[in-house]
């Protein structure tokens, strides 16, 4: 029989019901250390997965690696463990000049520049978040008080892409920075997208790791670390106001 975790290798009662995924390994710890009695649960290749306690209640963390297929695959093993609710906590570049590096961004939805999620589903069914994960993530921010916007982001498979073909790239962003997309990243399309065909409640909160100015983009830097705690802190505080309002149970 085939492992239905074969590749994110936990034991399905080790997972909370509620899941903070992101996409760096080395930030899972970073995740854990607001949760009570966190323990390792699982490490397979990019899938490195701990439990603790927020409220009482059982909450994961585990890492995704970069890019659809791999969150896919994570979702989808996910979804047969104990897991409801999954947030996402990562990075993005940003497409409008208003977003400055360290702001958190509440992702509503996103546009689905992936290759994976067509191989689930036609592209008219829409990659977006559940309202409540959204509202409890807004409410977070206030009172974490870190500078947020909320949107949509386009969600690519290629990083480097954008400068191979310049003019395609440029025109196409242009598209999207005048339908107001917010930032791009590689994995929120498949987590909406999987995560929802699976009945999962999702949603993200995205750091802003590269900022526009007049001459290109500025990357990360000290400003970048401290939004991406505030981030992390914005996640566990929505996952706090979910089990608060009985969501996720
Ligand atoms: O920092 P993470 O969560 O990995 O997010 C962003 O960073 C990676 C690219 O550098 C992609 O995975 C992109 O989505
Ligand atoms: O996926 C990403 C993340 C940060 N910046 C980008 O341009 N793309």
């Amino acid at each position: 029989m085939v492992d239905p975790r074969y590749h994110i290798r936990v034991n399905p009662e080790d997972v909370g019901e509620f899941v903070i995924v992101v996409g760096d390994r080395g930030r899972v710890e970073r995740v854990a250390k607001y949760f009570s009695d966190a323990k390792k649960v699982g490490d397979n290749r990019e899938y490195l997965t701990y439990t603790g306690y927020v409220k009482g209640k059982k909450v994961s963390v585990m890492s995704t690696g970069m890019g659809a297929p791999a969150m896919a695959i994570g979702i989808e093993e996910l979804a047969t463990t104990n897991a409801k609710v999954v947030i996402r906590v990562g990075t993005t570049g940003a497409f409008q000049k208003e977003l400055k590096l360290g702001d958190s961004i509440i992702v509503t939805g996103a546009v689905r520049l992936d290759g994976t999620t067509s191989q689930y589903i036609m592209p008219e069914y829409p990659a977006i978040a559940d309202f409540r994960v959204v509202s409890a993530l807004v409410r977070a921010a206030e009172l974490v008080k870190n500078r947020y916007h909320v949107g949509i982001v386009a969600s690519t498979d290629s990083y480097y892409g954008r400068n191979f073909d310049p003019e395609r790239h440029s025109h196409m962003e242009k598209l999207l920075v005048k339908a107001g997309v917010l930032a791009v990243e590689m994995e929120i399309g498949a987590l909406y997208v999987v995560g929802g065909i699976k009945g999962l409640k999702t949603g993200a909160v995205l750091t802003v790791r590269e900022e526009l100015s007049e001459d290109g983009y500025i990357q990360a830097g000290p400003k970048f670390e401290e939004g991406l705690e505030k981030s992390i802190q914005i996640a566990v505080k929505a996952i706090e106001i979910l089990i608060e309002g009985g969501v996720g149970s």
